[in-house]
């Protein structure tokens, strides 16, 4: 990355919308991908961050579909279900030299973890990235179509220029156009392919992202291993996300609950049991994730605003894929399962009233 840095960001909702303003008031050329009336209310009024008691506004260059050079940096921030429809909007501007940033919860496709024989299976961009990576021996075999279906993602984006993240990001987004953030996003980075040893050289160019983001005031962490990283979250999100729906409660209140709380550990315990597993290491403590979800007052999950706002929910990414893995690898996860049947009930069944 030379000069300005580009930046094209697809998906203007609570956090794309929030770290797009932030690259734009530090300075950054960002233009967005966004559709709809958030399309309509960016041409209208720009887009506005607000945090604490500030608040920014700026005027990206939006678009349905992205044009133009190539980016230096494209970053994905639309649900993980959303992600195989996003692609082709951002496509043009993915070059030999752009790096891929999805901020996405879940278990992202782009993550090799191995079945208990750990032979590479049925996965359907697994042959593609073999042949093209042969540090990808054993893409996520159980997860890959739940989280890709048809490969989409593995065939469209090159490993080597996925940047892996893990986003801790406190953001909604009441009206289309206006991002609230409640505190200051966190993000930890890593080298998302397996092929890091074999010559892959994000190294530089990944530290040139960090700096970016950085200086557009986002706390950032590098994490050498950054799959163990993303399984803490996914943890994280599995114990609360679908809960939060089913009990129509902010994170806070689930943390501070009795009930609830039982619940979390629970979840939690048989997340890490699948993601040891699957020869992950996971660190966060249960007793941390209570201390962090009791921390989070008053701040709905992204699952429980699309509950709220009559939209799919987030629950193949991180609730079936972690299901399938567990079932893969033999291990029980009868809470997770109870939960996540729950919140898809609820959702479809309010959904069709
Ligand atoms: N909100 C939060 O605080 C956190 C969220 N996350 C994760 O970050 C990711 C993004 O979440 P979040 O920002 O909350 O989600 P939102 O639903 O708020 O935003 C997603 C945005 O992407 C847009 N979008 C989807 N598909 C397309 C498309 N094909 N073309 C153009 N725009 C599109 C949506 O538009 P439309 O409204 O038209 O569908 C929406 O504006 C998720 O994986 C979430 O789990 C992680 C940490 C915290
Ligand atoms: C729990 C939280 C807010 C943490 O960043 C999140 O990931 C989500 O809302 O989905």
């Amino acid at each position: 990355m030379s000069g300005g840095p580009s930046v094209c960001v697809a998906g203007i909702g609570a956090v794309g919308g929030t770290v797009a303003a932030m690259l734009a008031r530090a300075g950054a050329d960002v233009s967005v991908v966004a559709r709809g009336a958030t399309l309509a209310a960016l041409r209208a009024d720009g887009l506005t961050l607000r945090e604490g008691g500030a608040s920014f506004t700026c005027r990206p260059r939006a678009a349905e579909q992205a044009s133009g050079p190539a980016r230096d940096l494209v970053i994905l921030a639309v649900k993980s279900h959303q992600l195989g429809a996003v692609l082709p909007a951002v496509a043009p501007v993915i070059g030999p030299d752009t790096l891929v940033l999805p901020i996405v919860n879940g278990v992202p496709w782009w993550m090799t973890l191995p079945g208990p024989d750990g032979v590479k299976s049925a996965y359907p961009g697994a042959a593609n990235l073999s042949a093209a990576n042969p540090c990808i021996a054993n893409p996520c075999a159980a997860a890959g179509p739940i989280v890709d279906p048809g490969g989409v993602l593995a065939g469209g984006i090159a490993p080597s220029a996925i940047l892996g993240c893990v986003a801790y990001v406190f953001s909604t987004m009441p009206q289309p156009g206006v991002a609230l953030c409640a505190r200051q996003p966190r993000l930890v980075l890593g080298v998302a392919e397996a092929g890091a040893s074999a010559g892959y050289s994000t190294g530089p160019a990944m530290a040139a992202v960090m700096d970016l983001l950085r200086a557009a005031g986002i706390l950032v962490e590098h994490s050498a291993d950054i799959r163990s990283a993303v399984w803490d979250k996914v943890v994280a999100n599995l114990a609360t996300n679908p809960l939060s729906v089913v009990c129509e409660a902010p994170l806070g209140q689930l943390g501070t609950d009795e009930q609830t709380r039982a619940l979390i550990a629970a979840v939690a315990r048989e997340g890490q049991q699948v993601g040891a597993a699957c020869g992950l290491h996971p660190a966060l403590a249960p007793e941390h994730l209570l201390d962090m979800v009791a921390a989070a007052g008053g701040h709905d999950t992204s699952m429980l605003q699309d509950y709220r706002g009559r939209r799919p929910l987030e629950l193949a990414a991180i609730g079936d894929s972690v299901i399938a893995l567990a079932r893969v690898h033999g291990i029980a996860v009868p809470v997770t399962q109870t939960l996540v049947r729950l919140a898809r009930f609820k959702s479809t069944a309010d959904r069709e009233k």
